[in-house]
């Protein structure tokens, strides 16, 4: 039985961010992620996350100004100097949330950029050397060009062989099946292959980002197939839900019903 963890940035926006854990453990989930913690103190967060009862799967280290348009730091060589503050801000929300696995993104930059493959090489060996002594695992993750283009790490098989060649025990790939899909497909063989190195899977339909079983691949399936491959960790549900979330949850039910079967 696959793990789900609901996207708190993406899913329950019927609520503001501090109310959505309740949300989400009133609509059954006992884990959850989200993308940024830092706008909200550390210890209203734990103490969402202890009230009702949630695992922490997953959040991502400080991206810089996401408002300007920057996604993430690590592939940046002209952010080389702030980089270390912000694997410390991590650092201090994660010691104390206790996730199972920091996402660290590479930032806009081009894989042909000697400079640039330089500073994505060091910064991930500071942020795994930061986050090893916790327990915590970092997790990088390509992403399609047409959702963020420009941004730096966007091959999987790229990825995969950086993680095999820097040989740090705590990197692993988050594999985002949505990501997967638009940049390369072939999505059940490259699960097997490189289940391996994945430390955080993720989840939503292509094209739209929406709820699972709705776009072009037999999601559910793909969540079966996951789960007799024997993959432990969690799924996180990063889609945006059609309506309502609760209601757009009937593919959970699915899910649940066939894998009871
Ligand atoms: O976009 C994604 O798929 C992610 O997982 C990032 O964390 C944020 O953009
Ligand atoms: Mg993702």
């Amino acid at each position: 039985m696959v793990k789900l963890a609901a996207n708190l940035t993406m899913m329950f926006n019927e609520h503001g961010f501090l109310d959505r854990f309740a949300a989400a453990a009133d609509a059954g989930f006992t884990a959850v992620e989200f993308l940024f913690p830092y706008d909200h103190p550390v210890d209203q967060i734990a103490e969402r996350l202890d009230r009702n009862n949630l695992q922490l799967a997953l959040f991502n280290l400080p991206p810089g100004d996401w408002s300007a348009g920057e996604r993430g730091m690590a592939a940046v060589p002209a952010q080389r100097s702030a980089f270390p503050g912000s694997v410390a801000l991590a650092i201090e929300y994660a010691s104390i949330l206790k996730p199972a696995r920091l996402h660290l993104m590479s930032g806009h930059g081009r894989r042909d950029d000697p400079e640039a493959v330089a500073a994505y090489r060091d910064n991930i060996a500071l942020a795994c050397a930061a986050s090893a002594p916790l327990g915590i695992d970092i997790v990088i993750e390509p992403i399609n060009n047409r959702d963020m283009p420009g941004y730096f790490l966007n091959n999987f098989d790229w990825a995969a062989a950086l993680i095999e060649q820097l040989g740090h025990p705590n990197l692993k790939l988050q594999y985002d099946i949505y990501h997967r899909q638009i940049l390369h497909g072939d999505v059940l063989t490259s699960l097997a292959a490189l289940l391996p190195i994945i430390g955080h899977v993720q989840i939503a339909a292509v094209p739209h980002r929406h709820e699972p079983g709705s776009g072009e691949l037999d999601d559910i399936g793909i969540l079966q197939n996951l789960d007799a491959l024997g993959y432990t960790g969690f799924v996180g549900l990063e889609y945006r839900p059609m309506g309502d979330t609760v209601a757009g949850l009937v593919w959970r039910d699915r899910l649940t019903s066939m894998e009871n079967q």
